[in-house]
Parts: C-alpha cells; structure tokens; sequence
C-alpha cells in the first residue's frame, strides 16, 4: 500500500495543484506539503495524460503526490478513469464521486488509494462519509463543482465542513476541503481539522487558476497553516 497523509495530522497539510513537472517543482521548493496534478484548463477534476503526471510525481520529490481522474459520470467510468493512472508513481488518486452514488461495479486499483471528491453544489455532509468508507475509499474531500468566483464557504457552513472532517476522522479517512480557497479562509478552515486543504486559483498570479503559480503565496500558505491548531470536534 501506498503511504497516505496520516488522517488525523496535527495540523492540516497544504495541497497544491499543478498542470506540469515545472510547476510540481515550485510548489514542492516553495512549501507545499502534496503535489496534486491537475489540468486547471479542464474544469475542477480535469484529468491530466499520464506522461505528464509521470512527469510530476517524479519532480514531486520527497513530497506524496497525487492526481485527479476526473468526473465520471456512474461507478464503471470511474474504474476505467482510475485505471488510466495507475502506474504513473503517484501515492494515490482523487475522483469525483456523487454522494448516494451505486459502487457495485467500481472496481479500484490495487494498492493505490483512491479519495472521492464531492462537490459543495450538492450540499454533502458528514453524513456520507460512512459509504465512502465502505466503498473502499482512503479519503473524502468536498471541492466546488462551478469555478466561478464562489468559494467553499459560499455554499456550505462552517458548522456543516465540521461536521464532515469529524466523520471522516471518525471512519478513519483522510479528509480535504478545497473550492477557489484564498490565504484569508486558513484559519477558519485550518482549525475545522481537515487532513488537508486544497488550493490553485488562490495561489496563482492574480488569483486565476488557469496562470502560473506563485511561489510567494504557497509561502505564505504553507506559513499560515503551520500557525492554526485544529479543534478535533467529535462527529
Ligand atoms: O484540489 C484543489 C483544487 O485544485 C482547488 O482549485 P481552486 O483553488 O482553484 O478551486
């Protein structure tokens, strides 16, 4: 089995995404903690080709890498999405899963851990996280479908992101919160007690995810993280 940050850290990790090896390089230089390879251009869960994924766990150094399969629309699409970047040296993979979603024919990829992404728009909770566990999944984060200007907080509460990093640490799940997050949500984010939170567009020149990452704010994120103590609330 792959090594998978540990679900409940001490502090929450930094995620970054980036489109190539040369960006997976500064932002493992400036500070982040996982390397998440992703095609910004493609939406929330754009999938990258697996030579350029390759090409970013390799440049990931020491750093746990990861990369996003994209946005299948049942069970059977994710298996063959997964499929298609099992091999490329990453330490596991992210997918879109719609809560309520059949698993019966999902079929993951052996000793590659998979975490499913669910998007705010659909107004997820903690209360879906026990499928999640039982479908096989090492983790479960909330993303934003719509790249449009809304962030996370935009569409659920803090009270509710609570609840779902609790039941996650409860069924023993890696969890993440992301969705167009600027350096101003870390606090309050942070202390929820999320295994990790996931930036682009918030660290990137101008804050557009589809421009070139800026090393300056990984910094700074990587700095402001470091200074919030989670409150680990029971589920
Ligand atoms: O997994 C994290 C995402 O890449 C977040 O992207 P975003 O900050 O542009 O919404």
């Amino acid at each position: 089995m792959n090594p998978v940050p540990d679900p409940s850290p001490s502090r929450a990790r930094l995620l970054v995404s980036v489109r190539d090896a040369a960006e997976a390089a500064l932002a493992r230089d400036a500070g982040a903690d996982l390397i998440d390879a992703k095609d910004p251009d493609r939406g929330a869960l754009g999938a990258l080709p697996a030579a350029t994924v390759r090409a970013i766990a390799a440049a990931a150094g020491g750093r746990l890498a990861s990369a996003v399969a994209g946005e299948p629309l049942d069970a059977a699409e994710a298996s063959s999405c997964l499929a298609a970047l099992a091999g490329t040296g990453v330490h596991y993979l992210k997918i879109a899963w719609a809560p309520g979603r059949d698993p019966a024919s999902l079929s993951l990829p052996a000793g590659l851990p998979v975490i499913a992404v669910l998007f705010a728009e659909d107004g997820p909770d903690g209360a879906d996280v026990p499928a999640l566990a039982a479908a096989g999944f090492c983790g479960a984060m909330i993303d934003t479908r719509g790249k449009d200007g809304r962030r996370l907080t935009d569409h659920l509460t803090l009270p509710r992101l609570a609840g779902f990093a609790a039941s996650c640490r409860a069924e023993g799940l890696l969890s993440g919160l992301a969705g167009s997050l600027s350096l101003d949500d870390i606090p309050a984010l942070a202390a929820l007690g999320p295994g990790y939170l996931g930036f682009r567009g918030g660290l990137c020149a101008r804050s557009d995810r589809t421009s070139r990452l800026d090393p300056q704010r990984i910094a700074e994120a990587a700095r402001r993280l470091a200074a919030v103590t989670p409150r680990f609330e029971a589920a």
